[in-house]
C-alpha cells in the first residue's frame, strides 16, 4: 500500500474518479450529459482518491444527509458511495485506506452516522458498517377489473407532467417527513441525479401523487416494460412515499390498476407493507426476495446511543469494540434516562457492526448473541437490551444512492 497516495480529490480529478467507479461497477465512463447531473451530487472536498504514480485508482465519496433514529431525533448523515478499486489494484488495500480516511473526515465532520448500499455483503463488515434496514421485493398481479376486498380510500390521484415532477416532488418528500427509523433526507442534488437526469436523458418515467384532505400526501415513480418474447407489461415502482399507511395502499391499488400491466413489482419496500391484504388473493403478490438496504456505521457511537429513545427496562452495560475508530471503544450504560460511558463490568459485549445492526431495531440483542454477534456476559441483561432497543415497527430507508 505504500506507494499509493489517498486524499482529498480535486473538483477537476472527480469525473476520473467516477470513470474509475464507474469502471469497477462493469460500467462505461459517464457521458457528459449524464455527469452533467452526477457531478455535483458528491462535493470534491468529500471525495477521496487513491493514486498511483498520479493516477486515481480508487475512489470513495459521501455527501452529506440526515437520519431519522428511534424516538424522531435527525442525525447528520453521511451517505457513502462511488466506493471502487480499478480491477488491476484490488487487494492491496486500497479500500482499506479510503474508509479509514473517510471515516477520520466524517468524525471532524462531527456526522455521527454514515450509510451505504453495498454490492457485496463480504466487503464492509470489516470496516464497521452493519446492516441496518432491510426490505422486500413484492411482485403482485394485477387487479384491473377484478373486485378488491373493501378498504377505505383516503384520497385522490394524479399523474404529475414530466416538468413538475422536479418542483412537486422535493417538497413532498420533505412535507411526507422522515416517519420511520432508518429514513433519510434528500438532498437537492440527490433530486438531479436521481429524477432530472432520467428526464433529460428521455428515460419514460411516470409519476402519480396522492391528495388526501391536507392535500398532496404521497407519491409514487414508475416505469413500464415488456421482455419479449412475451407482450405482458410489467410496472416497476422506483419510489413510493405516503404519509400514511392508508396513502401508500391507495397508491398500490391504484398502481394494481393501471391498464395494458399484468403485474407489479417493487423492490426493497418495508417489510410490514400488507400489500397482499389488498389484492383479490394472497397468493397473487409474492415476496421474491429479501435483502439488505442500509448498511450502517455509527461513527460516534456515545453521540449515536445517546440520540435514540429506549423501551422501559433497566439499564445495560454494553461494551463496544471498534477497530478502525478507537475513541468509540469502551462501556457505555445504555437506559431510559440517557447514556454514559461507564467503567462497570459489561453486561454485553458487541463489534461495532453488530450495534449498527442493533441500533434501528432491526434485529435484537437476543438474535444477535444466538447468531455469535454479541456475547452476553449476563442473560437477564440480554433480556433487557431487548426491551431496551425494540422499536414499534422495522426500520427502512425507501431512498437509493
Ligand atoms: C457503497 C458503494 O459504492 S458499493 C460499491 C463497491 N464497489 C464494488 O463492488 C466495485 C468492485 N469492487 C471493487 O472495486 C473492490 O474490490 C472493493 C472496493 C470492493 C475492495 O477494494 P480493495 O482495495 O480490493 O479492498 P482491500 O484490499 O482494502 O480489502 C480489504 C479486505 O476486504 C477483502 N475484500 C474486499 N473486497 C472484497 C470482495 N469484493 N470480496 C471478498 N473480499 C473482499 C479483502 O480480501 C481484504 O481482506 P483482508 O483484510 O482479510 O486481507
Amino acid at each position: 500500500m505504500s506507494d499509493y497516495v489517498v486524499r482529498v480529490l480535486e473538483e477537476d480529478e472527480k469525473h476520473a474518479a467516477q470513470t474509475v467507479f464507474r469502471g469497477s461497477l462493469h460500467h462505461p465512463p459517464s457521458t457528459d450529459e449524464e455527469w452533467e447531473h452526477a457531478a455535483d451530487g458528491y462535493p470534491a472536498r468529500r471525495s477521496f482518491g487513491a493514486f498511483r504514480s498520479g493516477r486515481i485508482v480508487g475512489s470513495a465519496q459521501s455527501f452529506g444527509s440526515a437520519m431519522v433514529v428511534p424516538g424522531g431525533k435527525v442525525l447528520p448523515l453521511a451517505a457513502v458511495s462511488r466506493v471502487g478499486v480499478r480491477a488491476d489494484h484490488t487487494r492491496r488495500g486500497v479500500l482499506t485506506e479510503l474508509m479509514s480516511a473517510q471515516l477520520r473526515q466524517l468524525r471532524e465532520l462531527d456526522e455521527p452516522l454514515a450509510a451505504l448500499h453495498a454490492t457485496e455483503s463480504v466487503i464492509y463488515g470489516r470496516f464497521g458498517y452493519g446492516v441496518a434496514t432491510r426490505g422486500r421485493t413484492v411482485e403482485a398481479e394485477s387487479t384491473r377489473g377484478r373486485t378488491l376486498p373493501p378498504m377505505p380510500s383516503s384520497g385522490e390521484i394524479r399523474l404529475l407532467e414530466p416538468d413538475e415532477m422536479m418542483t412537486v416532488l422535493p417538497g413532498l418528500y420533505e412535507r411526507i417527513g422522515l416517519r420511520r427509523p432508518g429514513m433519510m433526507a434528500r438532498p437537492e442534488s440527490w433530486w438531479r441525479m436521481v429524477v432530472q437526469r432520467r428526464l433529460s436523458l428521455k428515460e419514460h418515467l411516470t409519476v402519480a401523487v396522492h391528495s388526501g384532505p391536507d392535500g398532496d400526501d404521497g407519491f409514487v415513480a414508475y416505469q413500464t416494460s415488456v421482455t419479449p418474447p412475451s407482450e405482458d407489461r410489467t410496472l416497476t415502482v422506483q419510489d413510493l412515499h405516503g404519509t400514511s399507511l392508508g396513502v401508500v395502499l391507495d397508491l398500490w391499488r391504484f398502481l394494481l390498476g393501471v391498464d395494458l400491466v399484468r403485474s407489479v413489482s417493487a423492490w426493497l419496500r418495508p417489510l410490514d407493507e400488507p400489500v397482499e391484504l389488498i389484492v383479490p388473493n394472497r397468493g397473487e403478490c409474492r415476496t421474491t426476495a429479501l435483502g439488505e438496504e442500509t448498511w450502517l456505521r455509527l461513527v460516534d457511537v456515545p453521540a449515536a446511543l445517546a440520540a435514540r429513545s429506549y423501551g422501559d427496562a433497566d439499564p445495560v452495560v454494553v461494551e463496544v469494540h471498534d477497530r478502525f475508530l478507537p475513541e468509540n471503544a469502551g462501556s457505555y450504560r445504555v437506559g431510559p434516562e440517557g447514556v454514559e460511558r461507564t467503567d462497570a463490568r459489561a453486561d454485553l459485549e458487541l463489534p461495532v457492526d453488530a450495534l449498527a445492526m442493533l441500533y434501528l431495531g432491526d434485529v435484537s440483542a437476543s438474535v444477535l448473541a444466538t447468531t455469535g454477534r454479541l456475547t452476553a456476559h449476563d442473560p437477564d441483561a440480554l433480556l433487557r437490551a431487548d426491551r431496551l432497543f425494540t422499536t414499534g415497527a422495522p426500520p427502512w430507508s425507501g431512498t437509493f444512492f
